[in-house]
């Protein structure tokens, strides 16, 4: 077994949709990023990564890369599981929390487990994603930005 641990944030700007877990989430802000900026899914790619000691996600996917300008984050995943499978690994559970004041995000996190367990190639009761606020406190209490963080599980193949 291994375990892994991601952390990201972006910021909150006008003018960009607000995608996270890979939906795209009505808000009257979104996120900014050289990607779709989708926190949730960096966190993820960040826990898978570092369970196998490959890195971060910056080191695989530079935001200087024009190939990766705008790219959907679930490709992303997708390239980091299959780095992860030819370490001889699959995910075995994979917990993240989202922190942001807005938007609510609890009518969204089933749909982010479908994309997420699609993405890892796991069954959905393997996922789990839990949102909260900062008590209004910091960058994500004043709407400034959000942030996420995953663990995640590895079981050898
Ligand atoms: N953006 C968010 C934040 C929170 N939730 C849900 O509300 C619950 C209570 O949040 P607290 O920060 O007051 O603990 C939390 O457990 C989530 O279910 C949400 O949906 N979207
Ligand atoms: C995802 C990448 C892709 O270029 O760009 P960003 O959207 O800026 O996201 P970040 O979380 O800063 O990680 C860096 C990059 O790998």
């Amino acid at each position: 077994m291994r375990i892994g641990h991601g952390f990201d944030v972006h910021a909150l700007v006008v003018g960009r949709k607000c995608i996270i877990g890979g939906v795209d989430i009505p808000h009257d802000k979104g996120l900014d990023g050289h990607s779709d900026a989708d926190v949730l899914l960096h966190a993820i790619c960040d826990a898978l990564l570092g369970a196998v000691a490959l890195g971060d996600i910056g080191k695989h996917f530079p935001p200087t890369d024009m190939r990766y300008k705008g790219i959907d984050s679930r490709q992303l995943l997708r390239h980091v599981v299959n780095l992860v499978r030819e370490h001889g690994y699959v995910v075995g559970n994979i917990d993240a929390t989202v922190m942001c004041e807005a938007p609510k995000l609890g009518p969204h996190t089933a749909a982010m487990c479908v994309h997420i367990a699609a993405d890892c190639g796991v069954e959905v009761t393997q996922i789990n994603v839990k949102a909260t606020t900062t008590e209004k406190l910091g960058f994500t209490g004043r709407g400034e930005g959000i942030a996420a963080e995953a663990v995640c599980l590895l079981q050898p193949i």
